[in-house]
């Protein structure tokens, strides 16, 4: 499994991915034209030289190189609500209360904002179902913040991720029920789709801007929430695990929680490291004696280059740590387009249950 950048040649499996995916998996919406714009944009964002984040994209697919096949894709947007507004209603407790009268009540409330302007948002994680196989969900969450580590100047200092909220089957959000019951007379799917193809006017236009109590809201958009779709939770799980929280910014459709995180904070940025290759020669891979120098107690190593058009990043536990060199045999150097004395980045994988292994392989398929 190789992750590398996306390129014009896998438009035909983005849209599949984008049909696959779902209404609420807004950042890719199954329209051609709009997919082949991003494709071109990631293509634009990966090439150019940054200084400061402005509108870059960043597209990355995961690979079975034995077929070719592409597993599926993860994204980071390096400067969310830049080129348009990025909208959240927030969670607000309102106090009544009178002290002539000694009576006093606390209410929730949800206000239309535009908190997160500027930070960085991991995106577009999705593992197609037949392609479930251990690591393949943690190689297509952690790689991002590898490559966050390695192109600082490329990211905002705070990440979020955008999970997706509550909605069926047949595409019924709760919480989209009682908005559009109310205020915005458009199916779920209308609504996503809009968003997800960059036109947003309509929630300035449209959605309430006023402060909305909770509790004249019907029960079933009052319990979702803050909550995640079902397949969602082992990607929550995941994020929660590095580091991210959730501070009460909700989806304004399908009321799907942000959460959010420092870079620095990462755990996947602080427990990796930065490292030359050495390609070895001698073919001493093969041999016995090796694993004692492995990384983590698993011996899987996740390792990247550190390019950018070139990116290239893998599980594997065909590799170990000489002082400070990362010791790779020449074939997984090739894989990765990795020269002897080359810049890598590494992150040791520690132990997992194989029961464990599994399930996050599996469950990651509809993320975040
Ligand atoms: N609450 C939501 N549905 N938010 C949108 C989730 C989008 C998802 N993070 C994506 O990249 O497409």
């Amino acid at each position: 499994m190789i992750i590398r950048p996306i390129t014009d040649k896998d438009l035909d499996t983005l849209f599949q991915i984008a049909e696959e995916s779902g209404p609420g998996f807004t950042s890719l919406m199954p329209d051609r034209d709009a997919l082949a714009k991003k494709i071109d944009h990631s293509t634009a964002s990966f090439e150019r030289k940054v200084i400061h984040p402005a509108d870059e994209h960043y597209l990355f697919v995961l690979e079975d190189e034995a077929t070719g096949d592409v597993m599926g894709t993860t994204g980071i947007e390096a400067n969310a609500g830049h080129t348009r507004p990025l909208y959240h209603f927030r969670r607000n407790t309102v106090t009544h209360h009178s002290r002539d009268l000694d009576l006093r009540r606390s209410e929730e409330t949800l206000t239309r904002c535009n908190h997160y302007t500027g930070y960085s948002e991991i995106c577009s994680l999705y593992l197609r179902p037949e392609f479930r196989r251990a690591n393949a969900g943690k190689l297509l969450s952690r790689v991002r913040f590898l490559f966050m580590a390695l192109h600082p100047e490329r990211f905002s200092h705070n990440i979020i991720a955008e999970m997706r909220g509550v909605s069926d089957s047949a595409g019924q959000s709760p919480f989209w029920n009682w908005l559009r019951a109310h205020f915005v007379d458009m199916e779920f799917s209308q609504a996503t789709h809009l968003v997800g193809t960059g036109y947003t006017d309509f929630i300035d236009e449209l959605m309430p801007s006023h402060p909305l109590y909770t509790c004249l809201m019907s029960q079933e958009a009052r319990t979702v929430l803050s909550q995640v779709h079902s397949q969602t939770r082992p990607a929550l799980r995941i994020l929660e695990a590095e580091g991210f929280q959730h501070k009460g910014f909700i989806d304004l459709f399908d009321a799907g929680p942000t959460i959010e995180c420092a870079l620095a904070g990462i755990r996947s940025v602080r427990a990796s490291n930065a490292c030359r290759a050495r390609v070895d020669e001698s073919g001493a891979f093969g041999k016995t004696g090796f694993g004692h120098r492995q990384h983590g107690d698993s011996g899987q190593t996740l390792i990247t280059n550190a390019g950018t058009t070139d990116f290239r990043a893998t599980i594997t536990t065909d590799t170990f740590e000489e002082s400070g060199d990362l010791i790779i045999s020449p074939a997984l150097a090739d894989k990765l387009h990795l020269q002897d004395g080359d810049p890598s980045r590494i992150l040791p994988l520690s132990q997992a249950r194989p029961a464990q292994t599994r399930t996050t392989a599996m469950e990651l398929s509809y993320a975040y």
